[in-house]
């Protein structure tokens, strides 16, 4: 296990509870815009389009997004990825009624012109070829997973699991299927290509391993003494970068 700094899933979600408080304000729509801005920054940085032929540059960024926030981050990423000249389509299968805001935030992905798939699209995975697709975004559980995991998301992450040596996957936060705290305890479960950790990376990021997985952290929305009081030192953020290679 490397030395990173890391915090556990209830000071996580502590540090969470904070943020969205009275007593600092932050809005869950704000961070969650910082932080799937993050994610489509790690996307450009290790796929960057720069020098590929026309037909790299039309693969797909295919981004399956979750019920929760970690699937809220990936609607907001595949906007910006959209914006950054790539090309999205989002696979978001249950989507969540709890708030008006993910209907939103699929206005704005059809506003954008990026294809949303339908949610019970059976063709799903005709999507996800390596002539055609660049990579996969795992926005689909993060810090709040609790095993053993339900359909229709069991399927589609043992797909998943078939295709993460062919496709490379970008995790948002926690791989998908991954204890936050214990790391891939039950499965099934993602083995990222990348993985965006948002705030500070959380236990499990120890687990990757560090030959195969590049580590990112992303959503840069905290100060030097925020990060202190719960044990971290600030990244090292370059200029305006929203995601530092760790
Ligand atoms: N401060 C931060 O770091 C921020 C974190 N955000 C994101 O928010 C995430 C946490 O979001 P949430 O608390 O909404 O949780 P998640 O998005 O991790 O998952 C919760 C959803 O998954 C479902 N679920 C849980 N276990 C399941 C199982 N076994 N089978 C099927 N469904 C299951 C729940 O019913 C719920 O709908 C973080 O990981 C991060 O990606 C950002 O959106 C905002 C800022
Ligand atoms: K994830």
């Amino acid at each position: 296990m490397s030395a990173l700094k890391v915090v556990s899933s209830k000071l996580a979600a502590e540090i969470d509870k904070e943020l969205m408080g009275p007593q600092i304000g932050f809005t869950l729509q704000q961070l969650m815009e910082l932080a799937g801005f993050s994610v489509a920054q790690a996307v450009c940085r290790q796929f960057p389009l720069k020098d590929k032929t026309e037909a790299e540059k039309g693969k797909h960024v295919f981004v399956i997004a979750g019920p929760g926030n970690n699937g809220g981050d990936g609607l907001v990423c595949a906007r910006h990825l959209k914006l950054f000249g790539y090309n999205p389509i989002v696979y978001y299968p249950k989507r969540s009624e709890r708030t008006e805001f993910y209907k939103q935030l699929v206005h704005q992905l059809n506003f954008f012109k990026v294809p949303v798939l339908s949610q019970d699209e059976e063709n799903w995975l005709e999507y996800l070829k390596p002539e055609k697709t660049l990579c996969i975004v795992d926005a689909i559980f993060g810090f709040s997973y609790k095993p053993p995991m339900r359909e229709p998301f069991r399927s589609i992450v043992e797909e998943l699991c078939k295709l993460q040596d062919r496709i490379p996957i970008v995790s948002v936060d926690v791989p998908t299927g991954w204890d936050v705290d214990k790391g891939p305890i039950s499965q099934p479960a993602i083995n990222p290509a990348v993985l965006v950790s948002l705030t500070v990376p959380k236990p499990c990021s120890t687990y990757i391993r560090e030959k195969h997985t590049a580590h990112y952290v992303g959503g840069r929305f905290i100060p030097r003494d925020f990060a202190n009081k719960y044990g971290f030192e600030p990244f090292g953020y370059e200029s305006t970068d929203q995601i530092l290679k760790l």
